[in-house]
């Protein structure tokens, strides 16, 4: 089973589809494993989050395992609040074992957001700071440049990034910053405004010469999208697309037909899609054949048709 499809796709310029699967609150993960099926054929990999929201769910790290048990590849987001850089690298490290090898460096959303606001959050690093870690310990070394008697890590790293960010110059910086410390990919913040997006593609990501894949949201109502306002930090659903969705007669059609349009838009600017459908996870294929995405190719038979062409 081809585990390496991602950063294949990446290298070869493909369109890039990944899905967001948050991990289950609970220990059972057959209701996240049976989502991730679905989703199969759809997507280059399946991008699972580490304690969004700062709400407690069964750890990254396991989850991604499982899907890659599964024989689905996962990208691991690996958050800075819960871990020093002792847990850090000791999880990176675990990771690479796993055989988890896409990972998404993110600084994380604070605890006061979450269901346990009184947790204590570590925050030792940031997420550029642990993007250098990343690169440290992908070419053999520690935290403090001491070398890793048991070999380089090979991870392939992204970051997220918000093309909305109201300070355009602090949004270049970070973002080259960002570059700097290795980021191979860019998964944006849920985005909205698509002039916005073509704007921070043409003016920033285009000269990185980094793959940007577009936050597309499906917004399963008006109310879903004034929670989204209220509970996730650095994320205004606009007042336009929240009165469209009131108007509809079927919202979650409406929610359905908006994130198609939205990766139509996609294409057209940027290298790709990730797509995230809270608790629907089941309906990204319908957003993808609304767009007129088709099911990729399984990677066999492309390597296949590749040795019969040659
Ligand atoms: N110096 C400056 O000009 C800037 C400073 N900051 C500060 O740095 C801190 C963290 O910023 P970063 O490390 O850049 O954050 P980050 O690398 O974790 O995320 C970058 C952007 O993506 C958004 N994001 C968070 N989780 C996401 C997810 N799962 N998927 C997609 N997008 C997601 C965030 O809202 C953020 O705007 C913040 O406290 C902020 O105040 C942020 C941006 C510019
Ligand atoms: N700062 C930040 N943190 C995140 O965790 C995060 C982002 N940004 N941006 C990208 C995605 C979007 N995220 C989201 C967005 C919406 C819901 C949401 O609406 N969830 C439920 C409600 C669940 C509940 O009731 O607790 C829903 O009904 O859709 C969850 C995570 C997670 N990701």
């Amino acid at each position: 089973m081809n585990m390496r499809r991602f950063r294949e796709a990446v290298a070869a310029g493909e369109f890039l589809i990944t899905a967001e699967v948050a991990p289950p609150k609970g220990a059972d993960p057959s209701g996240m494993l049976a989502h991730a099926e679905l989703l199969r054929s759809r997507v280059h990999a399946i991008n699972i989050t580490d304690g969004s929201r700062a709400v407690m769910r069964m750890s990254a790290l396991a989850a991604t395992a499982l899907l890659r048990q599964q024989g689905i590849e996962p990208i691991c987001q690996f958050a800075c609040r819960d871990r020093n850089r002792i847990a850090l690298q000791a999880d990176l490290l675990g990771a690479q074992a796993l055989g988890l090898d896409n990972i998404l460096a993110l600084t994380g959303d604070p605890v006061k957001a979450g269901d346990s606001p009184e947790a204590r959050a570590v925050f030792e690093l940031e997420s550029v700071r642990l993007l250098q870690l990343i690169q440290k310990l992908n070419s053999g070394l520690d935290i403090h440049e001491k070398s890793l008697p048991d070999g380089a890590s090979d991870l392939f790293v992204g970051a997220a990034v918000d093309p909305q960010l109201k300070s355009w110059s602090g949004l270049e910086r970070r973002f080259w910053r960002k570059v700097d410390a290795g980021a191979q990919f860019f998964q944006s913040q849920l985005i909205c405004d698509f002039d916005r997006l073509d704007r921070f593609m043409e003016q920033i990501a285009r000269p990185s010469g980094r793959p940007v894949l577009a936050g597309i949201f499906l917004l399963k109502s008006a109310k879903n999208a004034e929670f989204i306002n209220r509970n996730v930090p650095g994320v205004q659903i606009p007042q336009t697309i929240i009165d469209r969705l009131a108007a509809a007669a079927d919202p979650l059609a409406e929610g359905i037909a908006i994130a198609a349009e939205q990766v139509r838009w996609a294409q057209q600017l940027c290298q790709g899609v990730h797509l995230m459908a809270v608790r629907r996870e089941d309906l990204i294929p319908a957003i993808l054949d609304q767009a007129g995405i088709a099911p990729l190719q399984p990677s066999s038979d492309r390597q296949s048709s590749t040795l019969l062409m040659s």
